[in-house]
């Protein structure tokens, strides 16, 4: 089935339709629970509630002595406050006396407050003399005391569903003893390479052909964007071979990336073969450069009812690169349950003058640069140096941004604002 496929799509359209074809994992269906040494950059299927109030009881900020307020309020330089240290508290254990008036606790950063005792007195700020500790200025009330609960209630939420799990993040389910996590399974994705001219890059190169470096980058970026990349490697241009390869993919992947043959030439089967298959085709070209054919299509699920979205990338290395960042990768992130999916873009000065031929959204590969100190430099967008073309991947290394050179524009002059998208 053809959905208004024939149309030429802006950037903003087809991103806001793919938003709609690509609807997240089920939360309850698509789970596991990982140990927590493994659930790094998994995404959080359910919402971790804190077990314990954080701080789990009021503890001391510092080294030094836990006090009544009231009785060193008044201290000063002239009018020091003498107190009987009483008792001595490291980190770990229960304190064993309350504090009365005029006494004070020896205590510890960490150490549990003693009853009675509501301020820290840090160690600098005292004298210590045997069994007795001086105090000649008032510190305010309630220092250095980290309060029950202060941070976090218990019952309250700790960490929402949907946030792809970084290194703090397990530091906070350590802490609330989460050692078991819930998360999203991976999402699969099935990548091949279409083309007679391909070969692996471990052949020797014949006369006409042209290695397959697009299973590479794509394979790589899908597990950079914490999915399971399952390589299908090249599948020549047949139409046999090619069924063959997208119906495997139905079978065992939610994503299917091909590179390759979306074009118009007349090799160029994926758009007809979809079709066969029972797919819908929602998109076929964006009005993007580098990225002009871009095949998006749903096709039916094999072994469950989810649909399965077919990304079919153009083949030019830059192409199939740029299409995957602006189109492929936010798709992924919802898909596995990501709260924040979505392209991340940056408005910066560009280093040089940015062109265009104006007749489709341009974007310009090169790199966003972070000033190394603080001389007043600012962050900017550098293009890649040397000829920008969407058959020339030789550039392309080392690209982090793509900067965006609107409709009808043909030119952003150095030092000009430009938005960039983030990869
Ligand atoms: N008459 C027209 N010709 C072309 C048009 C058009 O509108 N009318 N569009 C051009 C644009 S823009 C692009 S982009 C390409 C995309 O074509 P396909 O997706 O069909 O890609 P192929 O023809 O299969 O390959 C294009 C190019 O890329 C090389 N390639 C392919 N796969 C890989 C791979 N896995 N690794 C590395 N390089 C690969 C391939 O050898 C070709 O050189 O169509 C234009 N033509
Ligand atoms: O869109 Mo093609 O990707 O310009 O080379």
């Amino acid at each position: 089935m053809v959905c208004n496929s024939n149309a030429l799509w802006s950037a903003s359209e087809a991103e806001a339709h793919i938003n709609q074809l690509a609807q997240p994992l089920d939360p309850q269906r698509d789970r596991e629970l990982l140990p927590l040494t493994q659930s790094l950059g998994r995404v959080l299927a359910d919402t971790v509630t804190s077990p314990l109030d954080f701080p789990h009881w009021d503890n001391s900020a510092m080294d030094g002595y836990a006090v009544r307020f009231a009785d060193v309020q008044q201290c000063s330089a002239d009018r020091p406050i003498t107190l009987a240290v009483v008792t001595e508290i490291p980190a770990g254990k229960i304190p064993q006396v309350s504090i009365k008036a005029g006494q004070a606790a020896r205590i510890f950063t960490g150490a549990m407050v003693p009853l009675g005792a509501d301020t820290i007195v840090m160690q600098e700020d005292t004298e210590r003399e045997g069994d007795r500790v001086i105090l000649r200025q008032a510190p305010q009330p309630q220092a250095f005391v980290r309060h029950r609960g202060s941070f976090q209630r218990s019952g309250e939420p700790l960490l929402p569903a949907g946030i792809q799990l970084q290194a703090a993040d397990l530091a906070i389910l350590a802490a609330a003893q989460c050692t078991q996590v819930p998360v999203y399974r991976w999402l699969r994705v099935a990548i091949f390479a279409t083309g007679d001219e391909l070969v692996p890059p471990d052949r020797p190169l014949q006369p006409g052909q042209i290695v397959d470096s697009n299973s590479y980058a794509l394979a790589a970026l899908v597990q950079q964007g914490g999915a399971l990349a399952q390589v299908f490697g090249i599948v020549p241009d047949s139409r046999a071979d090619l069924r063959r390869a997208i119906i495997s993919a139905q079978e065992s992947a939610d994503v299917i990336l091909s590179s390759g043959g979306v074009s118009v030439g007349d090799y160029d089967y994926i758009d007809e073969l979809l079709q066969d298959l029972g797919a819908t085709l929602h998109i076929r070209s964006v009005a993007v450069k580098p990225g002009k054919p871009l095949t998006v299509a749903t096709l039916p699920g094999v072994g469950d009812d989810r649909p399965r979205l077919y990304f079919g990338l153009p083949g030019n290395p830059v192409s199939s690169l740029v299409t995957f960042w602006r189109f492929v990768q936010p798709a992924l992130q919802r898909l596995s349950g990501r709260r924040d999916a979505g392209c991340r873009w940056l408005t910066v000065p560009t280093a040089e003058d940015l062109h265009s031929g104006g007749g489709r959204e341009t974007y310009v590969w090169g790199r966003v640069t972070w000033p190394q100190g603080g001389n007043g430099e600012e962050i900017q967008f550098n293009p890649a140096p040397g000829y920008q073309n969407s058959a020339n991947l030789v550039n392309l290394a080392q690209t982090n941004a793509l900067a965006q050179v609107p409709l009808g524009v043909k030119r952003i002059g150095a030092g000009d604002r430009v938005k960039v998208l983030l990869v």
